[in-house]
């Protein structure tokens, strides 16, 4: 039974799947509804806690989801290979999830930090990898959705309930489908300072790729902003959607008061039936007119083709067969057009997370060499990365994946919102230019979240 279409095929389903529940496993039941925005019902499903994420890849996959049946939290160099375990084992102790297209599949989502654990464990701190098998999962991709309830029975939670608890909350959601999320403008009262330390930090780092110890260093910056209004992560992302068409955007709410936000253009990889790709994703300038120029700049393309050779060599290390285009192309992200090529190559074997250990941090966001780079930014940069420029994504139950690399993203914290941006320093850089392009980034993500701007971004900046 493909799409169990009236209750009796649903219990019927839930009745079999309970049968073949084994210890501590859990039961995972899917049912299609007619339509639903994922991004405007995720504040319906109720999770039994704050855990929350969306990935708004509109209008390609759409998965809200909410509330943790299995999570994982954890640091250190194995978190990866960690994590893997956790998905593969958490997946392959689904029962009642029969077959279902691929929409619908059941997900563990993903949210790594950028280095492999926090300098200071403190609570707040980002671990390495929080992984999570979510309660609910209401996924959408063009005109179809299904939503899915995976808990594990006992303690008064039986077949027939889940079943029930299903088929009632698809038929409220779809119910309150055609309602448009409501969200109040956000106002900005303060702005952090960042740019005399960034001056003196790039000024540093350029002399060392200038003096060939390093070849590449992805540095960033952070703004804090203190916000008017205590504001739903969610009113945050909406007009992303509209200013940020090409990108997927993301929102990982670890508990009620703290949540990753951002529309990020990366993606580390993608794997879809043994297919793998990869973006590498650098040089910038802002769109318009002379963005074409980017395609002939030395600086930008020497910053692009760093990234474009390691990623194709580290999968050639791992034993695959990368392809890569002959020249970069121009890819435009809302105001922003970035130097972009496409990496494929067949999976084979591997799991796909043990490709992301290999592959991440890229040279888009780290540096060459990658752990002279890493020490570097530990002791340049004055704040702790956190998920900023760190995988964060899903792995499906049958092997496909995605994990999109955390740019263009800020953390929230009750009204404290904190952006980061960073930029590429290679041999042929200046520190002037490098800080009107972070500027740039802030700027734009600030106009993309339908904040009020700070002086004016882009108009005249030639990069
Ligand atoms: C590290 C960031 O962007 C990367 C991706 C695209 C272009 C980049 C650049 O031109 O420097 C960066 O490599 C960021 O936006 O924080």
């Amino acid at each position: 039974m493909l799409a169990p279409d009236s209750f009796t095929d649903l219990l019927a389903l839930a009745s079999e799947g309970a049968r073949h529940v084994e210890e501590e496993g859990v039961l995972s039941l899917a049912i299609p509804m007619a339509g639903g925005d994922p991004m405007a019902l995720l504040p319906r499903l109720d999770g039994g806690d704050s855990f929350r994420f969306l990935w708004d890849g509109a209008p390609g996959l759409c998965i809200a989801a909410s509330g943790r049946t299995n999570s994982l939290e954890l640091s250190g160099p194995r978190r990866f290979e960690l994590a893997q375990r956790f998905a593969s084992a958490s997946l392959n102790r689904l029962a009642g999830h029969g077959p279902c297209p691929p929409l619908a599949r059941p997900r563990v989502l993903l949210a790594f930090g950028f280095f492999d654990a926090p300098l200071e464990a403190a609570p707040a701190a980002v671990p390495g990898v929080q992984a999570v098998l979510p309660r609910w999962q209401l996924s959408r991709h063009g005109r179809h959705c299904w939503l899915r309830l995976q808990r594990p029975l006992g303690g008064g939670i039986t077949a027939r309930s889940l079943a029930e608890e299903l088929w009632e909350t698809a038929r409220h959601l779809e119910r309150l489908s055609a309602e448009p999320p409501q969200f109040q403008p956000v106002g900005v009262a303060l702005r952090s300072p960042w740019q005399e330390h960034y001056r003196r930090v790039a000024a540093q780092a350029l002399e060392l790729v200038q003096a060939d110890a390093l070849q590449k260093l992805v540095l960033a910056v952070r703004q804090q902003l203190t916000l008017t209004t205590l504001p739903d992560p969610l009113a945050l992302l909406a007009p992303l959607r509209r200013h940020q068409g090409g990108s997927c955007r993301l929102l990982w709410q670890r508990s009620a008061g703290s949540a990753l936000i951002g529309a990020s253009p990366e993606r580390l990889l993608t794997i879809r039936q043994g297919q793998l790709r990869s973006d590498a994703l650098a040089g910038t300038a802002p769109a318009g007119a002379s963005a074409a120029a980017l395609l002939q700049s030395a600086k930008d393309r020497l910053e692009h083709e760093l990234v474009v050779d390691t990623i194709t060599a580290v999968l050639a290390r791992a034993g695959l067969s990368p392809r890569r285009p002959r020249h970069p192309r121009l890819a435009r992200h809302g105001q922003l057009v970035h130097l972009h090529s496409p990496i494929s190559a067949a999976l084979g074997h591997h799991q796909p997370l043990a490709i992301a250990a290999a592959l991440h941090p890229t040279p888009a966001v780290a540096g060459l060499p990658r752990r002279e780079a890493m020490a570097w930014l530990r002791s340049l940069e004055p704040f702790e990365r956190g998920h900023y420029a760190a995988p964060i994504g899903w792995v499906d139950s049958a092997g496909d994946a995605d994990l999109r690399v955390a740019i263009r993203s800020g953390t929230l914290e009750g009204r404290h919102l904190e952006l980061t941006a960073g930029a590429g320093l290679v041999p042929g850089s200046a520190v002037d230019r490098e800080l009107q392009e972070v500027t740039l980034k802030l700027g734009v993500l600030q106009q993309q979240l339908n904040l009020p701007q700070p002086p004016p971004i882009a108009a005249g900046l030639s990069l």
